[in-house]
């Protein structure tokens, strides 16, 4: 892992753990006896902390800095950033004055122990897991640097991720956004970079070789790239002679699988961390609390049309990665029926927690549908185009009978689902079925895709069972391509460069219909399930 040689003046980083609460430790040349574990122990202790122990936290981190400088380390990278306890601090702070004190009472004893001019500060002011709502975020985080700016004058490095991560997509920030942190650390013309201002000002923002020289050209702060670096160590050189960036192993062999598994029309898994699993369940207990308040609606759904109480609300947005419709004038404008969209609107508007656990849902479920879609071909500019409708679903038995939904595939191009109880089983073409459980998010190709892909890829068939004792919440992301709109196909996958119009009410009336073009698998299943179409 780490390298013997310096790639710049300033710390190479290393990457131990990847947790968000993990203190980098950037070595540029790390003594052979240093064992990247012994960090790695120290790391794992600090990620537990919550914010309600954030004094020991201090402590601790002013420990893991002396601990690395005196393992040879050049210097120490904190991260407050991508829901860091230090970012929740900072957020959850009365005020811009209160966030800025609290980063100097942070910083402090951790000055007192190693010199400022090891030490760096990460911040990603721009990231979606910050809990979004009426602060000013630019404000907040300007009063930060600016008492770090005056406070820690020496400091070296204040580094700022102007982008935000969507899954593997990174979207650069506005220029506007990041200029106004920059110029806190950055007072100086192009003319004088020979005499840069001490702490230096790093951003990363999805930099492509023509931003990044623009950004460095006008500028005396340094330009990172994050994303990219980690599989092209030499990034540098790579983006200097315009040679291909590599992805990482991870990425590329979990881009495969979907790729391969979506082909055959079962569901992709993303597994959760333990972490993770954690807060799901947290958000999902907040989910059921909110609807248990609601009437049940009955539903029937599916070729069997079985039967189902359901209390159910939900949510919208413009595309992966942006906040949720935040007024009734925008849910009305969506397409769904207003009563429970405006249901979805109060919940929001309740209370921090279930809002933060509904963000942090949505979170995973765009993560997901993101890397499902670059996995099956569908390009970036396409995917943010996308609409996403979010339904928390609550289930209740049916006068105590059996029921559930009805085997279906979801009529939009995927469906991204979490789901806190037994019931969802998922169906093959040769008639095995199995439940995917609930250990992570469980990505479902429809209808639509296997229209936009030519039938490459067959939509997921599934069914909801329900029994008396039922305990069962689910989100559920239903992305879809825009509608009236020519999607373009991916040339190289599909042959042609021919565009698909979509037309969602067409593929809905067509998918119910046996003669429609679905009507092949549907004929598959009657053969091997026994299945009985509703009658049209
Ligand atoms: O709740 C679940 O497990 C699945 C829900 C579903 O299939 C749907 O709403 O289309
Ligand atoms: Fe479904």
């Amino acid at each position: 892992m780490p390298s013997s040689t310096p790639i710049s003046p300033l710390f190479s980083p290393v990457y131990l753990g990847t947790h968000p609460h993990r203190i980098v430790v950037t070595p540029r040349s790390i003594p052979e006896s240093v064992k990247s574990s012994e960090f790695c122990e120290c790391l794992v202790e600090s990620m537990m902390n919550t914010v309600s122990s954030i004094i020991n936290y201090r402590f601790e981190v002013q420990d893991a800095a002396v601990n690395a400088i005196s393992k040879g380390f050049d210097g120490v990278e904190i991260s407050a950033c991508e829901g860091s306890a230090l970012e929740q601090v900072i957020l959850t702070a009365e005020s811009d004055e209160h966030a800025a004190d609290f980063i100097n009472d942070f910083l402090s004893p951790v000055v007192s122990v190693v010199k400022a001019e090891r030490i760096g500060i990460r911040f990603s002011p721009f990231s979606p897991t910050l809990v979004t709502g009426s602060k000013n975020l630019v404000s907040r985080f300007k009063a930060v640097l600016s008492r770090i700016h005056t406070t820690f004058p020496t400091l070296a490095f204040v580094h700022v991720f102007g982008g935000k991560n969507i899954g593997e997509l990174e979207l650069p920030s506005t220029a506007d956004s990041l200029e106004s942190f920059r110029s806190i650390f950055c007072e100086m013309s192009a003319s004088d970079i020979a005499s840069p201002a001490p702490t230096l000002f790093v951003s990363s923002n999805d930099y492509t070789p023509e931003s990044a020289t623009a950004t460095a050209s006008s500028t005396s702060g340094l330009i990172a790239f994050t994303a990219g670096s980690v599989p092209n160590p030499d990034i540098v050189a790579k983006i200097q002679n315009g040679s291909k960036l590599e992805q990482d192993d991870f990425t590329s062999k979990r881009m495969l699988d979907i790729e391969r598994i979506f082909r055959t029309g079962k569901e992709f898994v993303f597994e959760w961390t333990p972490e993770e699993s954690k807060r799901v369940n947290r958000a999902m207990d907040d989910v059921d609390d909110y609807l248990s308040q609601f009437d049940p609606a009955l539903s029937y759904e599916g070729t069997d049309k079985k039967i189902v109480w359901r209390k159910s609300c939900w949510f919208a947005c413009h595309g992966l990665g942006q906040p949720f419709l935040q007024t009734e004038e925008e849910i009305a404008r969506f397409d769904g029926d207003l009563k429970d969209g405006l249901s979805g609107l109060r919940a929001l508007q309740q209370g921090k927690g279930l809002r933060s656990s509904l963000e942090y849902l949505k979170l995973l479920l765009d993560n997901s549908l993101v890397d499902t879609s670059r996995a099956l071909g569908i390009q970036d500019q396409m995917i943010l185009q996308c609409s996403v409708r979010y339904r928390i679903i609550k289930y209740t038995a049916h006068r105590g009978d059996l029921g559930g939904i009805g085997l279906h595939p979801d009529g939009n191009l995927l469906s991204a689902l979490i789901t806190n109880g037994p019931g969802l089983s998922v169906f093959d073409m040769d008639g095995t079925h199995r439940e995917p459980g609930f250990n992570g998010t469980i990505l479902m190709g429809g209808s639509t895709l296997y229209r936009w892909s030519n039938g490459t890829y067959l939509p997921t068939f599934h069914n909801v069972n329900t029994t008396k004792d039922q305990k069962k919440i689910s989100i559920v992301a239903f992305f879809n391509l825009p509608d009236m709109e020519t999607i373009p196909r991916d040339p190289d996958a599909f042959g042609s460069s021919a565009g698909f119009f979509h037309d969602i009410k067409h593929i809905k009336e067509d998918d119910k219909s046996p003669k429609g073009e679905l009507a092949p698998l549907w004929d598959i299943i009657i053969d091997k399930h026994k299945l009985v179409l509703p009658a049209h």
